[in-house]
């Protein structure tokens, strides 16, 4: 598994448009509601990002971006007031969802269901909901780049979208579109999952092609290891596949710090604890 789709997952659909909807909101507040949090660095709590991200036949397309920590300790903007409360209930039930989706990773790897729980520390899981709005354009002539290739930092995220489409993930070497059906929620494997497993499972190479009239949306909430756990290959598993370590360990706050003070470039980020490179 790099990625999957969950239905069914327990998350009311009413959430999820809640949710969304506080983000349309606060993307729309005035320049100066947000300012605060615009000037933020990677690892403030609160951060708020508007840019433009490509040119194309002198059409510039727009990414605008929340992100905000939600555990173990919550953070939100004060504006719009609606989006606490509905951002808190979607940050508690996605947790749930993921450490539940942990577990059956845990066993799917023959490993008891707490294990990864256990070695990452996931009941001070670091969480983290970002939302994303990439304006339509005026002159969809042209396919442009609305977030470049990369893997996600953490152990697993989730992510559903409005109903434009634009999420790739790179499948056998070629780029796929995600289809998601609506309501349900993709989820993606980060690096943390790469690393604890000795590359078992990989981290899922993903980006966004956007271009067309109407605006994308996409809501992604992601848990990663409590942040002062150290990540390393949990040594069942490295026993297990014979082929030795493939990464040293790294405490997980570092390799945030490491990854968001670099420009998004595909995996790169995993050579950091790289034990040697793989051709
Ligand atoms: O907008 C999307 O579908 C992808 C967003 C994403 O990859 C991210 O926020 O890490
Ligand atoms: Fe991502």
């Amino acid at each position: 598994m790099d990625e999957l789709e969950v239905t069914n997952h327990g998350v009311p659909e009413a959430l999820q448009e809640a949710v969304m909807d506080a983000c349309k909101q606060l993307f729309s507040l005035p320049m100066e509601e947000k300012e605060e949090h615009i000037h933020a660095g990677p690892m403030d709590p609160i951060r708020i990002g508007s840019g433009f991200y490509s040119v194309m036949d002198a059409v510039a397309f727009k990414r605008d971006y929340l992100k905000m920590f939600t555990h173990p300790d919550f953070h939100c903007p004060a504006k719009p007031a609606i989006l606490r409360d509905i951002a808190m209930e979607y940050s508690s039930c996605t947790r749930v969802l993921l450490l539940q989706l942990a577990t059956a990773i845990s066993r799917s790897l023959d490993l008891a269901g707490g294990r990864l729980s256990e070695a990452l520390n996931l009941e001070s899981c670091f969480q983290i909901l970002v939302g994303n709005h990439y304006p339509g354009c005026s002159r969809p002539d042209g396919e442009a780049m609305g977030f470049l290739a990369h893997s996600d930092h953490g152990l697993l995220t989730l992510l559903f979208q409005n109903g434009v489409d634009g999420l790739q993930v790179k499948h056998d070497g070629r780029w796929v579109l995600a289809k998601p059906l609506p309501g349900s929620f993709f989820v993606i494997a980060g690096d943390q999952m790469e690393i604890v497993t000795n590359g078992r499972y990989r981290s899922a190479l993903h980006r966004v092609v956007v271009g067309g009239e109407q605006a994308r949306m996409s809501i992604v909430s992601l848990i990663g290891p409590c942040l002062d756990a150290v990540v390393e290959p949990l040594p069942e598993m490295a026993a297990a596949d014979g082929k030795g370590l493939e990464f040293r360990g790294i405490r997980y706050r570092d390799y945030l710090e490491k990854q968001q003070s670099k420009q998004l470039d595909e995996k790169a980020a995993l050579d950091l604890v790289r034990c040697r490179l793989h051709s």
